[in-house]
């Protein structure tokens, strides 16, 4: 079942559709401060969005996920340089019908955009473009960090999209590229390594805090305002 939240809700646990995993207590949640970071993860249905982000947060291999219902969510907090920070993991889907009613919802105030398609499917491949066209559709700008995810690379004989293209494309947009798979077990660091690249450029923006520390409940938003004005061209 998918678990549909509003935009802009703060998630001390992680939702899935196949899960109910408790990465950080809510008691941890009113004593750290925290800022917090919108993921959103784009791509084809069955491209391993889902694996991707339950690896990430979860830390193994979802077995039989099933496709993804409008959004599910994920978050991770992560200690970087002594700051604590939350990234807000948006798994999306990748089936239209499933997720056109919320397409507005998946690019409001998003800090961070991944890419995914499957190295076995050059289809997927041929439609990262297109993802990325509907993103500047939504008004995401282009200080908003943005990476490719070539996923499934454990399938070495069925291998469709080679690494030169794929490098070749995210070279033309300027974004990073990363090749991994969301199955292999040795590949989870590299799967932690594609959340933390962007973690760590997010953490170097600096987002104003919205409320004071008080005694009972510390937390750092982004300034709804400035986040706006960062993301939206329009
Ligand atoms: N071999 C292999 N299979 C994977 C990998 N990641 C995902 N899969 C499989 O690919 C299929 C689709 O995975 P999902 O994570 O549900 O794909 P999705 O992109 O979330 O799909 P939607 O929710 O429909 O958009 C499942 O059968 C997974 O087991 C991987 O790294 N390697
Ligand atoms: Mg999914």
């Amino acid at each position: 079942m998918a678990t549909e939240n509003k935009p802009g809700d703060e998630f001390d646990t992680v939702f899935g559709q196949n899960d109910s995993l408790e990465l950080s207590s809510h008691h941890d949640y009113e004593t750290v401060q925290a800022r917090i970071f919108k993921i959103i993860v784009i791509g084809d249905s069955n491209v391993g969005k889902t694996c991707l982000t339950y690896r990430f947060c979860g830390g193994t291999f979802l077995k039989n996920p099933e496709a993804t219902i409008g959004v599910d969510f994920r978050e991770r907090t992560l200690e970087l340089d002594g700051e604590t920070i939350k990234l807000q993991i948006w798994d999306t889907a990748g089936q239209e019908r499933f997720r056109k009613s919320m397409v507005e919802h998946y690019y409001r105030s998003v800090h961070a955009v991944i890419f995914v398609y499957d190295v076995t499917s050059l289809s997927s491949f041929e439609s990262i473009p297109e993802w990325i066209e509907e993103c500047s559709r939504h008004c995401v700008g282009p200080l908003v960090p943005r990476v490719v995810v070539g996923n499934k690379c454990d399938l070495r004989d069925r291998r469709e999209v080679p690494t030169t293209a794929a490098q070749c494309l995210a070279d033309s947009y300027n974004f990073p590229l990363f090749e991994t798979s969301a199955k292999e077990p040795a590949e989870k660091e590299h799967v932690d390594a594609i959340f933390l690249t962007l973690a760590y450029r997010l953490k170097s923006h600096k987002p104003l805090r919205l409320k004071q520390p008080s005694e009972s409940n510390v937390s750092y938003l982004w300034n709804q305002r400035e986040q706006e004005a960062a993301t939206c061209q329009c």
